[in-house]
């Protein structure tokens, strides 16, 4: 749904080259909820930027549903933007309208006509759930009914992409989680495909599909959040996942993300009389599945056929 290739972006900034995006791939599926976190200054707003050709990118290319924007310009680019919609951080809602003025302001910029824009607006605030406060200003809203306000807005032209930039950065903890909870429906009920920046592993670990570590301008890691989690020596499974630190130097991480009929751990101790010992751990629920993370000690004679067995089973095991 979103392809983007070989994208670099040079800012020049007091005579010198500033290198936001520096050779990015980046592939959404149809469908899916893709994030992008990293520290900040890491490039992610520009890569979001240079997805909707708000900003050009300086090289590489970006398909959006089949379309090449970065081979559109004028009026064509404005209107292949109308299928892609954008929630901001800050909400940037206009202060002196009513909620019901600023969901229906694209559609007024679109030419749609009074009748049409009226039942559209009440359907879009039916989806945000707040059909009840249509005719209140933003100024009377909580944080995270303005962020509500700025999705219906964003869904108003009926976009496939939606783009969203840190989003709930602004919220708290409670109401990052309904903002949240709030994108998955959407992206379920309309097949809305969604490209989210965030700086906080929550948000990848509650609702996305895919996800990539942005480091200085590049891409560290990328790919489906599970695959992540059973790659040896994933920074980004690490940070969504930190095993609880334990005395022990001889412990073995073991991350189990598919459901299991077979009873692993007492199967190790039968198979291979091996002590096991489980130093620490939980179990989380990440990208829609349960996932487990242990440490723990294995000893005995027959150690290493007993890690051997997990990794055959589809455990990541890697040692201390
Ligand atoms: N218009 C600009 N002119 C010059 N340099 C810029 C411009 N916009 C961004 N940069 C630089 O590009 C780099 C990436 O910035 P960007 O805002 O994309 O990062 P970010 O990961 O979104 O950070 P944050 O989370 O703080 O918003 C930074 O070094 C930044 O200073």
């Amino acid at each position: 749904m979103i392809d983007a290739a070989g994208l670099r972006k040079v800012y020049r900034s007091d005579g010198r080259d500033v290198v936001a995006l520096d050779r990015v791939d980046l592939r959404v599926q149809e469908g899916e909820i893709y994030g992008v976190v990293g520290q900040s200054g890491a490039g992610k707003s520009t890569l979001l930027r240079c997805v909707n050709l708000l900003e050009r990118p300086t090289e590489g290319t970006v398909h959006v549903d089949g379309a090449e924007l970065t081979a559109m310009s004028g009026a064509r680019l404005r209107g292949a933007r109308r299928g892609i919609g954008m929630v901001h951080q800050h909400f940037a809602l206009l202060s002196s309208r009513t909620v019901a003025g600023n969901v229906a302001f694209p559609l007024e910029v679109a030419g749609v006509t009074r009748a049409q824009r009226k039942r559209r607006v009440g359907e879009l605030l039916e989806l945000v759930g707040l059909d009840d406060k249509a005719k209140m200003h933003p100024a009377q809203l909580s944080g995270g009914q303005k962020q509500r306000v700025g999705i219906a807005r964003a869904l108003a032209s009926r976009p496939r992409v939606l783009l969203s930039d840190e989003a709930t950065s602004a919220l708290d903890p409670e109401t990052t989680r309904s903002i949240l909870e709030l994108l998955r429906e959407l992206n379920q009920q309309l097949d809305l495909t969604i490209l989210l920046i965030t700086h906080e592993m929550e948000v990848i670990k509650q609702i996305c599909d895919s996800a990539a570590l942005m480091d200085s301008g590049r891409f560290a890691e990328s790919g489906r959040v599970l695959d992540l989690l059973e790659t040896p020596g994933s920074r980004l499974a690490r940070s969504l996942f930190p095993l609880p630190s334990t005395e022990e130097g001889d412990g073995v991480a073991i991350t189990c993300t598919r459901d299991s009929d077979a009873p692993l751990m007492s199967e190790l101790t039968r198979r291979f009389d091996v002590d096991v010992n489980v130093l620490g751990g939980a179990v989380e629920n990440i990208a829609g599945r349960s996932v487990g993370r242990l440490n723990v000690r294995i000893q005995g004679d027959k150690r290493q056929e007993a890690l051997g067995y997990l990794s055959e089973h589809g455990v990541l095991v890697e040692e201390a």
